[in-house]
């Protein structure tokens, strides 16, 4: 009898992506033992591999880059012949990584892999003058064969520019511009409420609190369903969302996107894992899109249905007569997307899928937990912040969204929090349309564009001394230093962020009410030092402190009474 052929890939809850048993940077490797019983005998493996090399082989060959006359590509580090920069390419600390090459390469560095390009902008100016001057041809995203079997690829956030996008992105931006964001403060305020007293009641569980707050802020926002319970569906469905998502490979460098035909392969064919995976996940989709859909439609006929963004658009569409299919397939769609707020999540070119438990998350968590985590490493800038709130508001109230200008350091405490800590620092890649000459360097059509808001947001030009935490570089001299506030973190031009100004208020509010009423402070060794917890991330979708020491403790007993009080509140809401 023949053993079967033995390959080492990376170790994943379920999946494993067909390239990434090509990278073995920090990656865990497993034994896997294939066979197929209905693999036919004349089925030669070692044949099977030398076409399949040979077929890469010819497509990089026919795919390099031919570049215009007087120009060349970007700079970039060294690259192997064919595969480029595969060898290379961080499967982790991406923005560290990419930070390190901008400073070495400049502020427009170019990668291939596998005859994909990348490009890596790592300066304002640089991301405005493409992504924003020229929208026109860098508002697309990458492609993803996979987006496509999986059946999501409709969803604004994979969606290339154009008509379906523009009519998806006015259906889920409207209800949050400026103005109309402010119809979902009730909600943040009732959900910062509850994560006031979780703080309170168990402030070691800080990190299941921040997770919760946010998902649970966002369904209410987008279906107006109350989470109350750990077994939510609502939340079971975010967390298999994440899952797909992180699961479903690294875009562009796929094998499916190299290999678009082998999308047609039967789901038993061996090594069609990616074929099985989709089915699944179609199922998922069709859940998710469908399942909360039904509810609030079921809630509304009954009169139970709660203000939401799903109930607020199905009354504007029975106003105003409007029952296409399409319609309403765009609405789901919409309504989908919401829980992109939640994960707001691009599956970054990363390989520790393990990571999505933890990735439960999402931007607004992960930016909630690097304010903690912020405000543990620097006390200073904290009883500051804490100095002028009781000033302002004093100890008989908790803050409302009112008190906003009359909190001046509060303001620069969290822009100097999200321009030293990133919760989303390379944000979501676009993709060009056409190619493009840019300072005498060729873009290549089809590059997959990353941004590194680490790299922008440490320019010596534009911030002094940038890797000190300094709030007051805000404020006008002489107090301050006069210096801009940073304005990148939710992206560029026609694909920045549509929930930022709802992601702002819902930020500020935490930020605010728990420097009013709690101290964040080091816990002790057993010597009495200390213990000051190392700067380490998990970079998965977003980016979130490790799980940390900290004591969360209630600045007063009239503290724990106004958030006691405002809890009680929110029961009898
Ligand atoms: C701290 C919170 C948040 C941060 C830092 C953040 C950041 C971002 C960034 C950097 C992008 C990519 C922009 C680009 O491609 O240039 C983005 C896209 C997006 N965000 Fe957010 N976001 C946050 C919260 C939210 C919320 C609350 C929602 C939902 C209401 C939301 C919905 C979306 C959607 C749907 C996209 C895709 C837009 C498109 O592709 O056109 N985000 N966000």
């Amino acid at each position: 009898m023949t053993s079967s052929p033995a390959f080492y890939v990376q170790s994943s809850p379920k999946y494993c992506g067909p390239w990434r048993f090509m990278i073995q940077d920090e990656v865990k490797w497993v034994k896997v033992h294939y066979s197929s019983p209905r693999r036919p005998e004349s089925f030669m493996p070692s044949t099977f591999y030398i076409v399949l090399i040979a077929g890469i082989a010819c497509v990089l060959y026919l795919r390099r880059k031919r570049t215009p006359a007087n120009t060349r590509l970007p700079p970039g580090p060294p690259a192997d012949p064919l595969i480029g920069h595969l060898r290379i390419f961080p499967m982790k600390d991406q923005p560290e990584i990419f930070h390190e090459w901008s400073k070495q390469y400049g502020d427009v560095v170019h990668l291939e892999v596998l005859g994909r390009d990348f490009i890596i902008l790592g300066s304002e100016k640089a991301a405005l003058d493409l992504l924003e001057k020229r929208g026109a041809n860098y508002s697309d995203r990458p492609h993803s064969e996979m987006h496509h079997l999986i059946g999501w690829a409709d969803m604004l956030v994979f969606l290339n520019y154009g008509e379906q996008f523009t009519k998806i992105r006015r259906l889920s931006q409207q209800p949050f511009n400026r103005k109309e964001s402010e119809n979902f403060r009730e909600i943040q305020m009732r959900q910062t409420h509850i994560l006031l007293h979780n703080f309170l009641r168990t402030p070691l569980e800080y990190y299941k609190h921040t997770l919760r707050f946010a998902t649970a802020t966002m369904m209410e926002i987008a279906y107006g369903h109350r989470v109350v319970s750990d077994n939510d569906t609502y939340l079971s469905l975010i967390d298999e969302g994440i899952r797909v998502i992180l699961e479903s490979g690294n875009i562009g460098m796929s094998i499916l996107d190299i290999f678009p035909v082998l999308k047609h392969l039967p789901a038993w064919f061996p090594g069609a894992w990616f074929i099985r995976f989709a089915a699944e996940s179609r199922e998922f989709v069709h859940k998710a899109r469908e399942w909360p859909f039904q509810e609030v439609q079921r809630d509304m006929a009954a009169g139970t249905a709660r203000k939401s963004f799903l109930s607020n658009h199905l009354e504007n569409f029975a106003h105003e007569g409007i029952d296409s299919p399409t319609e309403f397939a765009d609405l789901k769609t919409a309504a989908l997307l919401l829980n992109q707020g939640i994960t707001c999540s691009w599956p970054h070119y990363n390989t520790s899928s393990t990571h999505w438990l933890q990735a439960g998350g999402e931007t607004t968590s992960s930016a909630v937990l690097l304010f903690l985590f912020a405000m543990l490493l620097n006390p200073e800038a904290q009883e500051k912040a804490q100095k002028e709130i009781d000033g302002v508001i004093g100890t008989t109230r908790l803050p409302d969204f009112s008190d906003r200008e009359s909190l001046p350091f509060v303001e620069c405490l969290m822009q100097e929090t999200f321009r030293c800590y990133h919760p989303f620092p390379l944000g979501i890649p676009h993709c060009s349309r056409k190619d493009d000459v840019y300072n005498g360097m060729f873009i290549p059509k089809g590059s997959i564009i990353f941004y590194n808001l680490m790299t922008m947001s440490s320019d010596e030009k534009v911030y002094a001394n940038p890797d000190k935490f300094w709030p007051e570089r805000y404020l006008p001299k002489p107090r301050g230093n006069g210096e801009p506030r940073p304005a990148l973190m939710y992206g560029f031009g026609r694909r920045v962020c549509p929930g930022r100004y709802l992601a702002d208020s819902a930020l500020w509010l935490v930020v605010v009410s728990v420097l009013a009423t709690f101290k964040i402070s080091y816990t002790q060794d057993e010597q009495g030092d200390d213990i000051i917890p190392p700067t380490e991330y998990n970079t998965s979708t977003t980016r979130r402190p490790k799980p940390f020491s900290c004591r969360i403790q209630a600045r007063g007993p009239w503290a724990e009474k106004l958030i006691l009080d405002a809890y009680d509140e929110t029961l009898r809401a």
